[in-house]
């Protein structure tokens, strides 16, 4: 695999019965940045993690995460790579310092890394209160410094922002950018676009079970944004908004224009979510 690569995905096929969950996923991730795998529910944004993470084989195809194949190097691959999933349970009953202790001993990790991966997910403060105390968004960021206690070479996030709210998904985005800075390779699974945008360096869109684009946020917009104007007309003040990649929209607007009917026109910037729109419509036509 090529030295700058974390993850190179070729192929990859998974089904469940008749349902090609992967159909033929291909992308690369970079060493040390953060890429966002987008897409509706049912897309396979999870069964990507899940065979990425050796917990389950694909059917076809081949995937190298941190030098390892996912299925003859599984047990490297363990040591090599987080996961932090939705499912997965804390010790309500035990301190986050406990729970991380724990985590250690599986490893066979010293404890002292418990007060560096406390410090990057920001919960030093709280290492002594039990985990039944704690708010969804610490939970997240303990679930986060527990799949870091053997320094993963990629971490896996499974919808890191799931049910939290805007504030405590802050706190998890802050974590996040502080294990890139620590050279930690993240991939993460969303829904939320706008957040992935902010978030990720780069994007891979998955629809069906298909990698159908990737690239920087800026790249997808550039590549696929529509450029649209917001019309309001002197003589009913009712907006319009018009498509400037259509010669007869344009020509429409350059008419009202000339009549001197124009009170104001602005130019519409698309949300990512409407460029995954435009991109994933195109696929599924
Ligand atoms: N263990 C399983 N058994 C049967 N079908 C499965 C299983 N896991 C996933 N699937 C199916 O595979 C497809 C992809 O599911 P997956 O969970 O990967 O999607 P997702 O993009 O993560 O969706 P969501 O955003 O809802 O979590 C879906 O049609 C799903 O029903």
């Amino acid at each position: 695999m090529e030295a700058d690569l974390a993850i190179r995905v070729r192929g990859v096929v998974r089904c469940f019965g008749t349902n090609r969950a992967l159909d033929g996923v291909s992308f690369e991730v970079r060493r040390g940045e953060i890429f966002g795998l987008l897409g509706p529910n049912g897309a396979g944004k999870t069964t990507t993690i899940r065979v990425l993470t050796g917990q389950i084989a694909p059917q076809a195809g081949e995937a190298l995460v941190a030098g390892c194949d996912v299925v003859r190097d599984r047990t490297l691959l363990q040591r090599r790579i987080g996961v932090v999933f939705e499912e997965q349970l804390l010790y309500e009953r035990l301190s986050a310092r406990m729970n991380l202790e724990f985590a250690c001993g599986l490893y066979g990790v010293d404890p002292s890394r418990v007060d560096e991966v406390l410090e990057l997910v920001g919960l030093r403060d709280r290492a002594k209160d039990k985990v039944s105390s704690f708010s969804s968004g610490m939970r997240q960021r303990l679930m986060i410094a527990r799949a870091l206690i053997h320094r993963p070479e990629v971490l896996f996030l499974d919808e890191p922002s799931r049910g939290l709210d805007p504030a405590a998904a802050a706190v998890v985005h802050a974590a996040v950018l502080e294990l890139k800075r620590s050279g930690t390779t993240i991939l993460l699974t969303t829904h939320y676009m706008e957040e992935a945008e902010k978030l990720c360096d780069r994007l891979g869109f998955i629809v069906r079970g298909r990698v159908v684009a990737v690239g920087t946020p800026l790249e997808l917009r550039l590549r696929h944004a529509q450029p649209r104007m917001r019309v309001l007309l002197d003589e009913d003040l009712k907006e319009r908004v018009l498509d400037l990649d259509n010669p007869g929209q344009v020509g429409q607007l350059m008419s009202w224009i000339a009549g001197g009917r124009v009170r104001s026109a602005h130019t519409m910037e698309d949300s990512m979510a409407d460029v995954f729109l435009r991109v994933a419509g195109a696929k599924l036509e």
